[in-house]
């Protein structure tokens, strides 16, 4: 099993990081906001968090997602609460997970640059910040700090993925 969920709150870098991981490893990149509901985006828009209920779908098709990738795939998903990744493990037993670490004022300020037409917006940052279970001491699970430039933490998510690929 090798696949690998770049994971963390709203602006912490998992698309940036794993598309350039993807990249490198050759691997295919699922882009976990693609697959969003249209009633979960338009929320989002609209300035309200997702509950439990509302992500419990998004994960279930992330889950298939990643089982159509048996040589190994990268998936960017905020997966915030441990049940969010036991429920993708379902799925995928032995998945690993990247936890791009980034304090709520850094996670403020980038999104709100780049706000535009995101359907993300700032003022729901906090509300990732509040339900986020770090996966600290749970199996397959890197923590880096997302603060550091992108080319320090592709080395780090290539040597860890040598270390602990199955
Ligand atoms: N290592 C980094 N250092 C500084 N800025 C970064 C880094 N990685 C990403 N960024 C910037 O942070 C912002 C968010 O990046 P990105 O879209 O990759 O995050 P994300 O976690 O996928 O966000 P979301 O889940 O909200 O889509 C972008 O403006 C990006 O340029
Ligand atoms: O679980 C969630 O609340 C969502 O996945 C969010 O994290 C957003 O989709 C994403 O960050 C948008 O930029």
């Amino acid at each position: 099993m090798s696949s690998i969920v770049v994971m963390g709150v709203a602006g912490c870098g998992k698309s940036s990081l794993a598309s350039a991981v993807a990249a490198v490893l050759g691997w295919p990149l699922i882009e976990g906001d693609e697959f969003h509901a249209a009633a979960n985006v338009a929320k989002m828009r609209a300035g309200t968090p997702l509950t439990d209920a509302d992500r419990a779908g998004w994960l279930d098709t992330l889950g298939t997602e990643l089982q159509r990738h048996p040589a190994g795939a990268l998936l960017t998903c905020s997966a915030l609460k441990r049940s969010y990744r036991e429920r993708l493990r379902a799925a995928l037993p032995g998945l690993r997970f990247v936890h791009l670490e980034l304090s709520r004022a850094e996670a403020r300020r980038r999104v709100a640059q780049r706000a535009g037409g995101h359907y993300f917006k700032a003022e729901l940052v906090d509300s990732q910040f509040e339900i986020l279970e770090s996966p600290h001491g749970e199996a397959g699970v890197l923590t880096i700090d997302a603060t550091l430039p992108r080319e320090a933490l592709v080395d780090q998510v290539i040597a860890w993925n040598q270390e602990t690929r199955a």
